[in-house]
């Protein structure tokens, strides 16, 4: 059968022939804003990108979608001048033009707003924005009347004189691309944008695509979450293994058949009909208080609240002597799930590293298994059955400079099969590192390649196959989709469902609600500090629970099918 639905093209040509016949939807009055044409890059055993053509049409919002190690992001490091093909043509504007740095590609309008954002906390937006642009518009009052300008133009709302650290994602998000747009991009690529934004939020980004749109300029994103590049998308191009597969489009195409086109697999779900959960408590958490001097890592955000108007700097609280964690109190069993949703930056970071022993609470006891573990190191809470799947993979997951086989001893020195009687196994730890590599398809060239070198999604997976093959008692798992593609996701949502089985107990925090809410047995919300309300999975929406993580509702949240007036709250 051939892979094609009716409403799938094989990729466009090079130079569009509009073949009336409805097969390449290119708007042939205008030149295309981009158009690449053979590119074809290799690593050290890798083809990334192989023989791609992608034309991008003007004022158009463009999905980029494939599976983890497709070649996405080369692709678009390519198109941003970060990385320089090996065969091939680009052309923006109909014109063709070689990029030897992002420099050469700012210069020709394309920008890029990265998935880790790039912005100094402690400076304000109009500092970020004019930081290294200074020669466009100075740094004071015309600077800031630029940024007014780009700001009202399409509709981001952003306040040039806030500080950056008191600002919630989805705003930071904003300034990243008010920073691009300030530096006269007229196409801008969005890697995976929505990862970290709540449902609300991810709809007022797409309000912002659609009027950048309106103003003619273009946007091509990568996504893993095909509903949200049906919702937005105008054109979808699929990259399979390295190579552009075909175009898509978003007023006939599904998600499943997105899915069987990018992996060849069914779209997965992460719901769970069955429940395994025991009244054995693996972990206890009881009043649990961190105040800010305590405090390791990021500093804690203010979350996008619910009335912008209602925003309350972290300065002004700080001087109150603000609690990063307020007196939490929670118990997971043996074979439960329990969901902590939340916009980042309300004390997620700081109960993970407080669980973990990376930090030091100021109040409160940990117990794992019955017994009190507040006191103990971080290599004994996880010889003692912590498993960690990071928020962050590259701070606290990997050693990107490693070869893969020292990330599968990474945090697991001591533990079989890496050690024997105390010393280290490489020979063993190797051979362990081939079976991980093979049950969680981590598509490499091999084990001695840097963790650096894999993509986004196959460095996720060699961090949960790591994890897991310790069985682990009890896992913090932060993100553990994220970038991932829906295969891999599949692959990942049965490994701790098979785990809780056997009473694995799971604290799972996720950007992904839907995630959240088909893995869990429990969901508390959480917003500054504190566990402001509890949810039950089987009836809560994602919309009724991203509204509840921007402080919008406290309480047991009943959800819709339960609720008389058809309202959450
Ligand atoms: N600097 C590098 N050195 C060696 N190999 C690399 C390098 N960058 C990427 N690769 C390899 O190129 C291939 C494509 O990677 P790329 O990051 O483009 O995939 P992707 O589609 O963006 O994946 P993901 O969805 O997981 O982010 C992968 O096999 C990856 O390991």
């Amino acid at each position: 059968m051939s892979p094609w639905h009716d409403n799938f093209a094989p990729p466009c040509p090079p130079a569009p022939t509009p073949s009336g016949q409805g097969e390449c939807v290119i708007n042939a009055s205008s030149p295309p804003a981009v158009e690449l044409h053979g590119i074809t890059k290799r690593f050290p055993g890798v083809v990334a990108n192989k023989d791609i053509a992608i034309t991008v049409r003007k004022g158009t919002v463009h999905a980029l979608i494939g599976e983890n190690g497709a070649g996405k992001s080369t692709l678009m490091k390519i198109l941003y001048g970060m990385q320089k093909p090996d065969e091939g043509t680009i052309a923006v504007d109909g014109e063709q033009v070689t990029f030897s740095s992002p420099g050469d590609a700012i210069a020709r309008g394309i920008g890029m707003v990265h998935q880790h954002f790039m912005l100094a906390d402690n400076l304000t937006v109009l500092e970020n924005v004019v930081l290294g642009g200074e020669k466009l518009y100075g740094i004071g009052a015309k600077a800031r009347k630029k940024i007014q300008e780009i700001s009202d133009a399409y509709g981001l709302g952003v306040r040039p004189d806030a500080l950056v650290e008191d600002l919630g994602v989805a705003d930071r998000q904003r300034v990243e691309i008010l920073k691009v747009l300030y530096r006269g991009a007229r196409i801008l690529i969005l890697d995976e944008p929505t990862a970290v934004l709540v449902p609300q939020e991810v709809d007022a980004l797409f309000d912002n695509l659609r009027e950048l749109k309106s103003e003619g300029l273009t946007v091509i994103f990568i996504s893993h979450k095909l509903g949200e590049v049906l919702k937005v998308a105008d054109d979808i191009t699929v990259i399979r293994r390295g190579t552009t597969v075909g175009t898509a489009d978003p007023k006939t195409a599904t998600t499943k058949q997105l899915a069987e086109l990018m992996v060849g697999s069914e779209l997965p779900s992460p719901e769970t009909r069955e429940s395994t959960v025991t009244d054995v408590p693996m972990l206890k958490v009881a009043n649990l208080t961190l105040l800010e001097s305590g405090a390791v890592g990021a500093p804690l955000t203010t979350a996008a609240p619910a009335d912008p108007s209602a925003a309350v700097t972290m300065h002004e609280e700080a001087a109150a002597g603000r609690k990063l964690l307020d007196d939490i109190s929670l118990t997971i069993h043996k074979g439960e799930i329990l969901g902590i949703a939340g916009v980042e930056g309300n004390g997620q970071t700081e109960l993970i590293e407080a669980l973990m022993g990376m930090s030091t609470p100021d109040a409160g006891v940990i117990s794992l298994d019955g017994e009190d573990i507040s006191k103990v190191s971080v290599r004994k809470r996880r010889e003692g059955g912590i498993g960690y799947i990071p928020e962050d993979r590259h701070r606290h997951g990997l050693l990107l400079e490693a070869p893969l086989w020292e990330n599968r001893i990474l945090g697991h020195v001591t533990e079989a099969p890496n050690s024997k009687r105390g010393i280290l196994d490489p020979k063993a730890a190797r051979k362990d590192t081939e079976r991980i590599v093979r049950e969680y398809d981590v598509r490499t060239p091999g084990i001695d390649v840097t963790a650096a070198s894999l993509s986004g999604g196959n460095q996720q997976k060699l961090i949960v196959g790591r994890e897991m093959s310790h069985n682990p008692k009890f896992l913090i798992a932060a993100h553990p989709t994220r970038g991932v593609d829906v295969g891999a996701q599949a692959q990942i949502w049965d490994a701790i469902r098979d785990a809780r089985r056997e009473g694995l107990a799971v604290l799972l925090i996720s950007a992904d609600l839907d995630e959240l809410i088909g893995l869990s047995d429990t969901l508390r919300v959480m917003y500054r500090g504190k566990l402001v309300a509890d949810a039950d999975p089987a009836t809560i929406t994602p919309e009724q629970l991203g509204s509840a993580m921007t402080g919008a509702a406290t309480g047991h949240l009943e959800g819709t099918e339960q609720s008389e007036d058809g309202d959450a709250r």
